[in-house]
């Protein structure tokens, strides 16, 4: 019961666009009755110029009966034209609204529903898929309703016509019905085959492409070509098998069609000499016989088409079903000056049975710095996505002035962090479009405000391009331009992730330096490996295989805490820009002009 349910209710997304397009249709079915209409009555024009306008020698009687057959030509192409106008412009349209509604269903994925279908899964969904129904539906307006209709009118017209041949036409259509039948048994199991092969030719040379400079450096592109080779070929084979059962439904039918043909000739011929059957008769059942069988053969066809269009369907439903994990709560205000608390959190990535936070608990709070540090893989970009709820915690909870952080709207919660990722992310465009991802109605001035703050002093002007992947940008001017974009709106929340970490020192020093306005008015949360990035923060979280082993000031941590200590001391024999103080305090300066090691001989 509960999938018919759902099964209705995918069906019923699936249609919601054809609606504005309701005046198109009925416009559809005018013109299709129309030109079935000019198709039935040319038959019987051709019986009427044989049977009387020959057999009597009436040349008038000839010219009013092909005037009025090429009147019906010329109305039935003019209502092709228009049906194939109305059904290109109505499944075009259906294409890119199906396309957008499930473009609009993806964006509101978590991490956990992207990985769950997948992105390649996900891209071939939203074009190959969509584009299979909206071509079915093209065809279904100008072939598949029409054949009925014709097939039905022209088996009306046949029996009319009250010859002992009918016969013939039951033959025929078991004939075309068997051949159907061997080329859907032997086409539809592959039809789901394919659109899964098409998914992992896409996912393969998705990652070759995004992988390429590794693959050249370790010289492994005969390995790759091997491995897109095995994929394609597979595919390849599929598409072999398909295609040549369906190709031979061609030969197979002009040959069952003739003989249908000489069938009629045979016979009828027997009856025209015995005077039961005029000859037009003939000649008009032959012409009524052949549109039943093209009728028969378009709704074969169809009939061969549906579990590919099913397929494509049931995948695009599933992405329109999906049930999103993080939704919206009730609350759209928060208050002002607003903390966040980590109240024994705990996080299990889905599928996995290891726990990768356990028992995490601080407070973030207007003008306090927070940085979290550990070794990688401790689980400190976890905790940064709980926050924007890219992620929902598995255990304990997350409170937002006191409560939970579900009970409030996303957009409401969101608005209030800014967030930025590991990975700097950037969109094609100009530098200038970048920047308005965090602020849309940013002004230049707000721009070159932010984007000093960030350094960033290696573009000419806010409209210099960022490519596709912002490859132009090297690693570090990403990072910063990243870091620009967080800092374009007041937010009460600043996320930090490792965004620091391709800079030199001397810039993220002034990075640093530059952010430190922020902290008045709102609260820091910063994760980084390089202790010079996060040592003069308020309190510091180190993190240990998603446990806090402890957390306080730079000085206290360096006292009481070995795993802390041990980073701190690694990282002043490999820097050349840490320059140890004061044991006693534990501080540090940064100084990139000097190289200066203190401290018991360290
Ligand atoms: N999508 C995922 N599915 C399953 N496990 C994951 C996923 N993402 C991360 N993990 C696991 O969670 C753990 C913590 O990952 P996380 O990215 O939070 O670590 P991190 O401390 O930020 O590491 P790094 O410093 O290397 O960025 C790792 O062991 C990782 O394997």
């Amino acid at each position: 019961m509960k999938n018919i349910r759902q099964t209705l209710s995918t069906i019923g997304k699936m249609l919601s666009p054809l609606k504005k397009s309701i005046p198109s249709i009925f416009l559809i079915f005018i013109f299709l009755l129309i030109d079935v209409y000019c198709n039935l009555t040319l038959p019987s024009y051709t019986a009427d110029i044989v049977d009387v306008g020959i057999q009597n020698t009436d040349f008038n009687y000839i010219i009013s009966v092909g005037t009025m057959m090429m009147t019906m030509v010329l109305i039935g192409v003019l209502a092709t034209i228009a049906l194939s106008y109305f059904s290109s412009k109505v499944s075009a349209a259906y294409g890119r609204d199906l396309r957008e509604i499930s473009y609009e269903k993806i964006l509101k994925f978590s991490n956990f529903e992207l990985n769950k279908i997948s992105r390649s899964s996900l891209i071939t969904r939203n074009t190959n898929d969509v584009y299979q129904i909206q071509i079915f539906l093209g065809l279904l307006f100008t072939t598949i309703l029409f054949a009925p209709i014709l097939g039905i009118g022209s088996i009306i017209k046949a029996m009319e016509l009250g010859t002992d041949l009918l016969w013939i036409i039951v033959v025929t259509f078991a004939s075309v019905a068997i051949l159907l039948g061997i080329i859907f048994i032997r086409t539809v199991p592959y039809f789901k085959v394919m659109q899964e092969l098409i998914d992992k030719i896409n996912q393969t040379s998705r990652e070759i492409l995004m992988g390429m400079p590794v693959i050249k450096a370790f010289i492994r592109q005969d390995y790759e070509e091997e491995r897109f080779e095995k994929t394609n070929e597979e595919f390849k084979e599929v598409n072999l098998h398909v295609f040549k059962t369906l190709f031979l439904m061609i030969p197979a039918m002009t040959m069952i069609l003739n003989v249908m043909i000489v069938l009629i000739l045979y016979f009828g011929a027997y009856d025209a000499i015995n005077g039961k059957i005029l000859t037009g008769t003939i000649i008009a059942f032959i012409q009524y016989s052949t549109q039943i069988v093209i009728s028969f053969l378009m709704l074969g066809g169809f009939t061969i088409m549906i579990p590919r269009i099913l397929v494509s369907g049931r995948r695009v439903g599933e992405v329109l079903n999906t049930e999103i994990s993080i939704s919206d709560g009730p609350i759209d205000k928060i208050d002002e000056n607003p903390t966040i608390e980590f109240k024994n959190v705990g996080y299990s990535y889905p599928g996995s049975e290891k726990e990768t936070l356990k028992d995490i608990s601080f407070k973030l709070e207007k003008g306090k710095t927070t940085a979290i540090i550990g070794g990688t893989g401790s689980g400190k970009s976890t905790i940064l996505n709980l926050i924007p709820r890219l992620q929902d915690v598995t255990e304990g909870q997350i409170l937002v002035n006191d409560k939970n952080i579900k009970e409030y709207k996303l957009s409401t919660l969101r608005e209030r962090i800014s967030y930025t990722p590991q990975k700097a992310i950037l969109f094609q465009g100009t530098v200038r479009s970048n920047m308005q991802v965090g602020k849309e109605d940013a002004t230049d001035e707000e721009i070159e405000k932010a984007l000093n703050i960030a350094q960033v002093d290696f573009i000419e002007s806010l409209d210099d391009e960022v490519t596709q992947g912002a490859s132009n940008f090297s690693g570090g001017q990403k990072q910063r331009l990243s870091i620009a974009r967080s800092i374009m709106d007041k937010r009460d929340f600043y996320l930090f992730d490792d965004c620091f970490s391709a800079l030199d020192m001397n810039t993220e020093a002034k990075v640093k330096e530059n952010l430190k306005d922020l902290k008045e008015s709102s609260s820091i949360l910063i994760i980084s490996q390089r202790i010079s990035t996060i040592m003069d923060a308020d309190e510091i979280i180190v993190l240990d295989e998603g446990k806090i082993i402890d957390k306080g000031g730079h000085d206290y941590l360096y006292k009481n805490c070995d795993i802390y200590k041990e980073i701190v001391s690694s990282q002043i024999e490999r820097s050349e820009d840490l320059i140890y103080d004061n044991e006693e305090t534990a501080s540090f300066t940064i100084d990139s002009s000097s190289i200066k090691k203190a401290a018991g001989g360290k």
